[in-house]
């Protein structure tokens, strides 16, 4: 099985990439849905982050809001440190987890698991082999607007809280550059794929 991390910092494409090589074959995990099962009441890092944070991250059904959480640690450092503390460790435990059941039932596989800050965690050393999806820093803002609704001022706050692109490349073994029309990201997976079929072991 070949071990791909699939990382970018915030709108780069990630999630586009990471189905375009499940269409493909790949199998495909999201850390960013691993990290919102996280935080489902029940989970111990729900305790912990209402305990932290108080009940105004709660909606009105005593789920944990992600908007309002998001709008408390991304302005604070320390704040986005502590939840990362409560988060991350669940996150990893399901990722590691999943790539075993990935290799019990398909040994030839290529298992991908998408994540948006596997560099600043030191967790790409988990993997064979890393992807960074870019684009510029005013196409990650104006495509995070659009799809997340969010306000410029909290995008500019979630992207100061990632290692700048330029930085990520030297980590990267395969870089895809989603700056211009999908079908140009997806002539670049293809070929991606072509290439992690040729390491399979
Ligand atoms: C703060 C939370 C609740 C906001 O949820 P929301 O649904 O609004 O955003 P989502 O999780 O989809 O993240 C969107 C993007 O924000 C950026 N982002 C998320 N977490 C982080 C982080 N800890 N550091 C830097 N950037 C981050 C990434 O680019 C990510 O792709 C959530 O992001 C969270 O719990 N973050 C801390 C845990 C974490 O690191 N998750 C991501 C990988 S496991
Ligand atoms: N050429 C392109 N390649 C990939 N995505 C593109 C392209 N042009 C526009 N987009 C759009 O950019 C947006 C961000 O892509 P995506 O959601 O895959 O990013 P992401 O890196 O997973 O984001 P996040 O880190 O916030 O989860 C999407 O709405 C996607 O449709």
């Amino acid at each position: 099985m070949l071990r791909v991390g699939l990382t970018g910092g915030l709108a780069t494409g990630k999630t586009f990439v990471g189905r375009a090589l499940a269409d493909l074959g790949c199998r495909l995990l999201s850390a960013d849905e691993l990290g919102h099962q996280a935080l489902l009441p029940g989970a111990p890092a729900y305790l912990q982050a209402v305990e932290a944070f108080g009940g105004g991250i709660l909606d009105a059904h005593g789920r944990i809001d992600r908007r309002k959480l998001g709008a408390v640690v991304f302005g604070d450092p320390e704040k986005l440190e502590l939840l990362n503390s409560f988060v991350h460790p669940a996150v990893i435990a399901a990722e590691e987890q999943w790539m075993k059941s990935v290799q019990a039932e398909d040994p030839l596989s290529i298992a991908v698991v998408e994540a948006a800050i596997l560099i600043e965690t030191g967790s790409y050393r988990r993997f064979d082999k890393l992807v960074l999806t870019v684009c510029t820093d005013e196409q990650q803002i104006a495509r995070a607007i659009k799809r997340d609704g969010l306000t410029r001022q909290e995008v500019l706050d979630r992207l100061k809280r990632q290692m700048p692109l330029e930085e990520k490349r030297r980590y990267a073994d395969y870089v895809i550059d989603t700056s211009g029309e999908k079908d140009g990201t997806l002539a670049q997976v293809g070929r991606l794929y072509t290439d992690l079929r040729s390491l399979r072991v």
